[in-house]
């Protein structure tokens, strides 16, 4: 399938990841089965086109809040987490019957960002994934809120699917939600529908947090989202799963909600690894450092001015220039105390100063991943 977009580009479509959020499942007082059976079907003419479909599906929380009777009043994380565990097996139920009559088999898959985090179960997760769409199984997947700490949990599903969609190599990554796209003044009578964003930089500041609390997005993570995919070369959309026929309006390349164009470019397996680890930390380097990452030159400790974070060897930090702009992300060989110990100084000193001998490459380049700036990367290899 081909999509026609925007910038004039004509992109193929063979992977695609559907994120549904919690209000496409239930307001808590009801369950959106029309809608969701809509959707569905939607799906199942994508996948008779040849598309593979993996789905990110929120919503156990408010399942269990909608099955329980359990309405609008707050809960604490712990409760939270409990009900997640309810929810869960009600809407992998719920999906699976929908599918089955379809003869369509689903296979839930849990992720926490500590899977992310680990190189082995990481890849261990994507070759699942892989083997589940290639027996033709629909991967359905939401993060395994039972067992998330403020450690390893994304806390909304729209990063967690964008992160899925740069481990599965998608083609393109749609956020179905309650609302058209990005609005620009939302909420005041000057809003109006962004429909295509080439720099997430430009429109950040219209996004507002949700505040409701069974669905914890809100257009803010929409936002980090869309910037982890075209990061990694993958268009991003924002569209309503309200409207009848909206994966077809989009897969047609019709103008419905708001796309997200990359910079054109995209980025080998390992750096998309290293887009989905966690930020541990972040350094701040000198212009001169800055210029040589641009170049795709190593880090080396005499650029870096500043370190905020603890973290350890063989973590992922954030690198910004000396106004505090996001270069990108790399994998230390450092960790943050010995950084502290070296930074400023030249190569030659850092043995002296730490009593050891290290590699003098504090971020190597192979393993840093430059916002924006990427070149294209062959897809084999890990
Ligand atoms: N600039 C904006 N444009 C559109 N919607 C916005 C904007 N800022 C905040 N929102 C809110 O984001 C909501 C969608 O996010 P969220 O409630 O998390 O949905 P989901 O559960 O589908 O992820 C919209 O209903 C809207 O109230
Ligand atoms: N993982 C949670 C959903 C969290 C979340 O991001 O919700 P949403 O903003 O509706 O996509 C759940 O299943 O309830």
């Amino acid at each position: 399938m081909i999509l026609p977009l925007p910038s004039g580009e004509k992109l193929s479509l063979r992977r695609v990841v559907i994120k549904l959020g919690t209000k496409q499942i239930t307001d808590t007082r009801q369950l959106n089965e029309e809608n969701i059976e809509r959707l569905i079907d939607e799906v199942m003419r994508l996948r008779q086109q040849g598309v593979q479909c993996v789905l990110v599906v929120s919503g156990a929380i408010g399942m269990a809040r909608y099955a329980m009777g359990m309405g609008e009043r707050e809960f604490t994380l712990a409760e939270k987490q409990a009900l997640a565990g309810v929810g869960q097996g009600l809407l992998m139920s719920f999906f699976a019957e929908k599918f089955q009559k379809r003869k369509t088999w689903i296979g839930q898959v849990l992720l926490t960002h500590y899977i992310f985090d680990n190189r082995k179960t990481y890849l261990n997760a994507r070759n699942t994934l892989n083997t589940m769409l290639e027996m033709g199984i629909i991967p359905v997947i939401n993060e395994n809120d039972s067992v998330a700490t403020d450690e390893i949990q994304f806390g909304d599903n729209d990063r967690l699917g964008a992160y899925v969609s740069v481990m599965v190599g998608a083609d393109l990554y749609i956020m179905l939600t309650d609302i058209d796209g990005l609005y620009a003044y939302f909420g005041t009578p000057q809003q109006r529908l962004i429909p295509v964003v080439r720099g997430i930089q430009q429109v950040a500041r219209y996004a507002q947090k949700q505040q409701e609390n069974f669905s914890r997005g809100g257009m803010i993570t929409k936002l980090q989202a869309a910037k982890i995919t075209t990061t990694a070369g993958i268009p991003a959309v924002i569209a309503n799963g309200f409207r009848p026929g909206v994966l077809e309006e989009i897969f047609g390349g019709l103008q419905t909600g708001t796309i997200f164009l990359p910079s054109g470019k995209t980025i080998n397996y390992r750096k998309r690894w290293i887009s989905s680890k966690k930020m541990k930390g972040k350094l701040v380097v000198d212009q001169g450092a800055k210029q040589a990452l641009l170049k795709h030159k190593s880090l080396l400790a005499a650029g870096i001015v500043a370190v905020e974070g603890d973290f350890k060897e063989g973590d992922t930090v954030l690198v910004v220039g000396p106004e505090g702009e996001e270069i990108g992300l790399g994998i230390v060989n450092y960790e943050s105390r010995e950084i502290e110990k070296i930074k400023g100084r030249k190569s030659e000193e850092i043995a002296i100063l730490l009593g050891k001998n290290k590699v003098n490459t504090v971020i190597h380049c192979d393993n840093m991943v430059l916002y924006g700036e990427e070149e294209y990367g062959s897809y084999s290899g890990d």
